[in-house]
């Protein structure tokens, strides 16, 4: 099979409800996103040939999902009151709610999930929240 890996990165502000600890403060991560693709044929013509995709469409397509996160307060939904909410969009904070609670890898199912949904042979999804600290999701 033949691999590709690409990445991108997102700045933004997270907690952990329910944490018992620092991370249940509200606080920010460079998040790392590593995606690794597959396929076991390659284009056979056309600008493409001999690529699974061209790296520029694969880091685009992982950047769009990227740039959906930066620069904003990610929230699980239901973790915060909805007067709260309210109060930073009324001061025209970019708030992301999210489904799941925001960890590395819940995170790593996320991006997992919506590039296979862009309709790439994901074979793994790696967060970094620090240079050290990073989960991944495969199947
Ligand atoms: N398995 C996981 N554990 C933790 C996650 C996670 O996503 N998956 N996330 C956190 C927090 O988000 C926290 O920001 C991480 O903090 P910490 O491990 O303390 O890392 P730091 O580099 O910020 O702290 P140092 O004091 O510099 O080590 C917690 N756990
Ligand atoms: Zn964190």
């Amino acid at each position: 099979m033949y691999t590709l890996k690409t990445n991108a990165s997102f700045d933004s502000a997270h907690f952990l409800a329910g944490y018992e600890g620092k991370c249940s403060n509200i606080h920010g991560h460079h998040w790392t996103v590593e995606i690794e693709v597959g396929s076991n044929s390659l284009e056979m013509g056309g600008n493409n040939r001999g690529m699974i995709v061209d790296f520029s469409k694969l880091k685009t397509d992982l950047k769009n999902i990227a740039d959906a996160l930066d620069h904003c307060l990610i929230v699980e939904i239901g973790s915060l009151k909805r007067r709260t909410l309210d109060v930073l969009e009324e001061e025209h904070f970019k708030v992301v709610e999210v489904m799941f609670r925001p960890t590395a890898e819940n995170f790593a199912k996320f991006f997992y999930d919506e590039m296979k949904g862009k309709g790439y042979h994901v074979l793994k999804a790696t967060v970094y929240e620090t240079p050290n600290n990073c989960a991944a999701y495969m199947e």
